[in-house]
């Protein structure tokens, strides 16, 4: 089984090599499956009673998933990073019936240049941007640390509930998990969600 990333102990970096290719190599059939499951996922969670109907997510970049379209289509307000050196804050792109508009930020990211600063909290929920995540639901990022640090940094962040989507093969990828990496509470996948 060499080089099955899905089947043996990797290093980070090699696990972000083995999903980066399947990310780009991922079909729109089901990309539109992947993006239809996270729809579906925030309209449950708009429909729970303890939910908050704020939803944390980021703009995508390369081969991720529009989740950006996907919840604006959605009755919800959304918060989206804005990257200051090496850490982030997130910040309302809409609230009620006020959208904020977009600028390109840090790499390039649309980031919303309004000045509401919000902290995510029990009742919110948030779609961490992640490449793959191992059987323990650690999540593999960018390799920025820019999620770590925020949950490093904002204590209170944990508490809401943290979710990612990625195709069905990256849910339980072999890679060592650190002290400070991020655990999922729920998978979203392009063939259903994971718990
Ligand atoms: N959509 C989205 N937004 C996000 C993240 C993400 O993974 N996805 N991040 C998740 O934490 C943070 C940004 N992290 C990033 C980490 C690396 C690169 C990147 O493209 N790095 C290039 C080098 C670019 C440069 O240095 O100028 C590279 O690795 O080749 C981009 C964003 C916050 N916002
Ligand atoms: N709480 C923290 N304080 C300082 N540095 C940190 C912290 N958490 C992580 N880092 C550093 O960030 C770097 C990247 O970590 P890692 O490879 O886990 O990134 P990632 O979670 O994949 O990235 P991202 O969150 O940007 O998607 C590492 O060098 C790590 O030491």
């Amino acid at each position: 089984m060499s080089g099955d990333a899905s089947a043996e102990p990797i290093t980070k970096e090699a696990a972000r090599l083995f999903a980066g290719r399947i990310w780009a190599e991922l079909d729109m059939h089901r990309r539109r499956n992947l993006a239809d499951q996270a729809g579906g996922f925030v309209r449950r969670f708009l429909q729970e009673r303890s939910a908050s109907g704020r939803v944390f997510l980021t703009a995508p970049i390369g081969d991720e998933i529009d989740l950006l379209s996907v919840m604006s289509a959605l009755s919800c307000d959304l918060f989206l990073p804005v990257i200051r050196d090496s850490s982030m804050d997130f910040v309302a792109y809409r609230e009620g019936h006020i959208i904020v508009p977009l600028r390109p930020g840090r790499f390039q990211i649309p980031e919303p240049q309004g000045t509401h600063i919000a902290v995510p909290d029990a009742g919110d929920l948030m779609f961490v941007p992640s490449l793959a995540c191992n059987r323990h639901r650690f999540r593999l990022g960018r390799g920025g640390g820019f999620f770590d640090r925020y949950f490093a940094e904002h204590a209170q962040a944990k508490k809401c509930r943290k979710v990612s989507a990625m195709p069905v093969e990256l849910i339980e990828i072999h890679f060592p998990e650190q002290s400070h990496d991020v655990k999922l509470d729920e998978l979203v996948t392009d063939t259903g969600t994971v718990e």
